[in-house]
């Protein structure tokens, strides 16, 4: 994968401006996280990455092609997690990804889904009806779904959401994982405490504007870096 580049990246509804003039590079290999106060943006700048809304003005690489080009070429290459799991509450954990893996088109999906129940800690549940799981289970499933045809772009909105603290610190060994294989992680997050471990590199928006875009190191407080920009 290559790197992401926004060019002075517009989205606006109406007379307002979900995202003013957002110019910014993301990098495969690193966790870039994207943090704001509410409406500040942030959505907004995922499903145009996710290539679900396109930008009112200004351009989007991905590598080399334009948001256009990747829309129709490249979308095979994304991993989705957003508020809405996509989970069919009527089976189970594993002919959850078992469908998803035939429905990708990918070779061997009852060994796919064997392996990825293991990665997020479900194979004990795998074969209950995901309707009976917990809020975490069904985000490790959701996570799960969405890594299974290896993206090398992804794009995570509140993973954590409903996890507790074994399921984090294995998610968060998973995201540092998927960076050391050179995959482009963006998450969006309103929990900024889970990401000095997590991240390396942190985008702050406010109404719309990039207001902050740095590396972020160990010695960073990242609420210091949040309030400066409030
Ligand atoms: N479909 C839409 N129609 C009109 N305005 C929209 C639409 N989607 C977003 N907006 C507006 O764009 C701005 C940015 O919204 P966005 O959802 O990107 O913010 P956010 O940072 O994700 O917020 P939150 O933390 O609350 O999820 C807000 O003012 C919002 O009202």
């Amino acid at each position: 994968m290559s790197e992401i580049r926004l060019e002075s990246v517009s989205r606006i509804y109406g007379r307002s401006f979900a995202l003013h003039r957002v110019s910014l590079r993301l990098r495969p290999g690193a966790l870039t996280a994207v943090v704001g106060d509410n409406g500040a943006g942030k959505s907004s700048l995922l499903n145009i990455l996710a290539t679900l809304d396109k930008p009112s003005d200004g351009e989007v690489y991905f590598g080399e092609h334009t948001w256009a080009t990747y829309a129709k070429k490249g979308r095979h290459k994304i991993g989705w997690v957003s508020h809405d799991s996509l989970i069919y509450a009527e089976l189970t954990g594993r002919e959850n990804l078992e469908f998803f893996a035939s429905m990708y088109g990918l070779d061997n999906p009852g060994e796919l889904s064997k392996t990825w129940l293991e990665r997020v800690g479900l194979t004990d549940a795998a074969d209950r009806l995901s309707s009976t799981y917990s809020r975490g289970m069904k985000q490790r499933l959701t996570l799960a779904r969405a890594l299974l045809h290896k993206p090398s772009i992804l794009l995570l909105d509140e993973p954590m959401t409903g996890l507790d603290q074994a399921g984090r610190t294995q998610m968060t060994a998973l995201f540092r994982q998927l960076c050391a294989e050179g995959c482009l992680l963006v998450l969006v997050t309103h929990n900024l405490s889970m990401l000095q471990d997590l991240a390396d590199h942190l985008v702050v928006l406010r109404r719309g504007k990039l207001v902050h875009d740095a590396p972020l190191g160990p010695e960073d407080d990242i609420l210091d870096i949040y309030r400066q920009h409030a």
